[in-house]
């Protein structure tokens, strides 16, 4: 296998300042034919997008869901933002997890039962890091609402809707604004456009990336689509940074 290490061009600042480093990283979904990965190396530097991409259930998903902390590796190092989540308790990451990453899912999961303004402050109600930020230019709502309106989504006119309404396109603005809502250093996304054509998707990454830059975030962002590549500063394959291990236990 090689090891390839995300680096964007100005490669030694950038992993000074690294907001998330893996290294040696093992892990196995439970069960003894379950899968498993290694990770030789990976970095991502602050500020930096990243695209992820590789061939569907090769498991582009469990390696965001690691370096955001909600599986643990059963054996390297894992750094975000200097903490090494490997020794903290599961609560801990949680806790860790709500201040420094914004998550775009890639079923979005949002409250369907809530308005769109519920979802988008949700964060700020488990982290007083973010909604400190988020009220730094006035009151949380009113950037709720810059987030929606700044992301597509007219706050005016959907602030009040039931998410359960809207359509794709929509819930998606509403995931991006409360993954964005409070400034966290990393946005995690998950194949968020699949259900897009180009044109959208497009447009949809330049919305995102405007508001990841004006907080001074990294994006990284899963796709089994490369072309979406030209968007990014880096396009990592899966099959660089990790190997995959079906049905041993050697993970
Ligand atoms: N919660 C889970 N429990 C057990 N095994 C899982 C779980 N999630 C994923 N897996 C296993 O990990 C493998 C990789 O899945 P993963 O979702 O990470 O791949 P992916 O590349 O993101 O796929 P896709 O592009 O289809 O979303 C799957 O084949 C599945 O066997």
């Amino acid at each position: 296998m090689s090891a390839a290490t995300i680096a964007s061009p100005a490669s030694a600042a950038d992993n000074a300042s690294a907001v998330v480093r893996m290294r040696d990283v093992k892990f196995r979904w439970p069960g003894a034919r379950g899968f498993g990965l290694q990770i030789d190396s990976f970095t991502l530097p602050a500020r930096a997008k990243v695209l992820l991409v590789g061939p569907s259930g090769t498991g582009k998903s469990t390696v965001l869901s690691l370096l955001c902390g909600i599986v643990a590796p059963s054996s390297g190092t894992l750094e975000v933002m200097g903490t090494d989540l490997t020794r903290l308790s599961h609560s801990a990451r949680d806790r860790f997890r709500v201040e420094h990453f914004g998550i775009i899912f890639q079923m979005f999961n949002l409250l369907p039962y809530g308005s769109v303004l519920d979802n988008v402050m949700l964060p700020l109600s488990f982290s007083s890091v973010r909604a400190r930020r988020a009220s730094q230019g006035g009151t949380v709502e009113a950037e709720a609402r810059r987030l929606l309106d700044s992301l597509g989504l007219d706050a005016h006119q959907f602030a009040n809707h039931s998410t359960a309404a809207l359509s794709v396109g929509q819930q998606q603005r509403v995931a991006a604004a409360r993954a964005l809502i409070g400034a966290p250093e990393i946005i995690v996304a998950d194949e968020p456009t699949s259900a897009l054509d180009r044109n959208r998707q497009l447009a949809f990454l330049d919305l995102l990336f405007a508001e990841a830059d004006k907080a001074g975030a990294a994006v990284i962002m899963v796709s089994h689509e490369e072309e979406l590549g030209k968007r990014f500063d880096q396009v990592v394959r899966l099959d660089e940074i990790c190997r995959a291990q079906r049905g041993s236990a050697a993970a």
